[in-house]
């Protein structure tokens, strides 16, 4: 089901609108990550998504439907919590089963759906146990096969991984793709792991401070973000950023504007040109590895930068000419918006 928001605000009734004019359309069929920092407005969207909160102005649809009005059960979503919220009282099957039980489906055609459910989602072993002998990652598969029980219009995920360790959420961020893709169900997902939401997403939405700094499928945030925060935010390394009164004028007048800083992508910093590319003067102070990734610790001035190309063939402690690949250098202005090449260079 397509999901759209026209112009939506929200404004708690302590009187602080915290979403701004959220204006989007989640395509039918297709994972959406809400990815922002702490207060950035993720829950509050994910919650104006389900009906949990009304929207102060603006309109909500699903599909042609408004559903500004419409309450949460109304609205046919399900929702997967961080804690998973089974009943702990109740075996697996009988979790699976409870929504269509409330919903009065007969009781064959509902064990049926549990059972398909519980296939879907890789538990079909473990079906008489109860939540609490089951691991964390097999506790997830089940709230998502309870979830998905109804048939719902849009399934939420709500920081689902946080709970896990760092392998099962490699594990169960891969299977959330997969049973997304399997029922073809339109997917929120709401993380604040920029990794997590580059793996598992067919687009991103970046919050902060209530409004969209970006929507757009992850491997453009990556390679071309709008802003100095989408930048920032996206990528691991994190972005290095530099002053722009650091580069020659050369380098400034490549962009279109008024360059306030240059961000340089940790991978775009060689010791030898392989594109096109700005250069500069630097200290590369130390070469680590680490397995097969490498990190060098590099000055400009007084700031500090990390690069993963830089060779350990580079002079340590001595000012050296380095690289920056074009693809991976942005221009910022004062505000942080995005510059672009000048015509010639683009
Ligand atoms: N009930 C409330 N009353 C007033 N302000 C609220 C309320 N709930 C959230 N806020 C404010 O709304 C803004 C967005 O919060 P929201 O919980 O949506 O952010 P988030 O991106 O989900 O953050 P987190 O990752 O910490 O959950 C924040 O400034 C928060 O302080």
């Amino acid at each position: 089901m397509e999901v759209k928001f026209n112009h939506v605000t929200l404004t708690y009734p302590n009187g602080v609108e915290v979403l701004h004019d959220m204006d989007f359309d989640i395509t039918d069929g297709q994972l959406v990550a809400l990815l922002g920092p702490s207060g950035g407005g993720k829950s509050t969207t994910l919650n104006l998504i389900s009906g949990l909160l009304s929207a102060t102005s603006g309109n909500i649809y699903f599909g042609d439907k408004d559903v500004t009005k419409q309450d949460a059960l109304g609205r046919g979503v399900g929702m997967v919590f961080q804690n998973y919220a089974l009943y702990p009282h109740m075996t697996v099957l009988d979790n699976i089963i409870f929504p269509m039980k409330m919903a009065k489906v007969d009781k064959s055609t509902r064990k049926q759906r549990a059972l398909e459910l519980a296939q879907l989602v890789r538990v079909s072993d473990q079906i008489n146990k109860k939540p609490s002998d089951l691991s964390g990652g097999q506790q997830q598969r089940v709230a998502i096969a309870r979830a998905l029980a109804k048939s719902p219009n849009i399934l939420l995920l709500d920081e689902p991984l946080s709970n896990l360790d760092a392998r099962l959420r490699v594990e169960m961020r891969e299977e959330i793709r997969r049973i997304q893709k399997e029922t073809g169900v339109t997917t929120v997902f709401v993380t604040h792991d920029q990794s997590e939401a580059m793996h598992v997403a067919d687009k991103i939405m970046l919050l902060n401070d209530g409004r969209i700094q970006q929507y757009d499928a992850p491997q453009s945030l990556y390679e071309n973000p709008n802003n100095q925060f989408v930048a920032n935010f996206i990528g691991e390394p994190a972005l290095n950023v530099v002053p722009a009164d650091q580069f020659d004028d050369e380098v400034r007048q490549l962009f279109d504007g008024d360059v306030a800083t240059i961000g340089i992508r940790a991978e775009a910093l060689t010791n030898e040109v392989k594109a096109p590319a700005i250069k500069m003067q630097a200290v590369v102070h130390e070469v680590l590895s680490f397995g097969r990734d490498r990190q060098a610790a590099i000055s400009v001035g007084s700031h500090q930068l990390v690069a993963t190309e830089v060779t350990t063939a580079a002079p340590l402690e001595q000012e050296t000419t380095l690289f920056a690949a074009l693809s991976g250098v942005y221009a910022f202005d004062q505000s942080g918006q995005r510059l672009p090449l000048r015509g010639d260079h683009a």
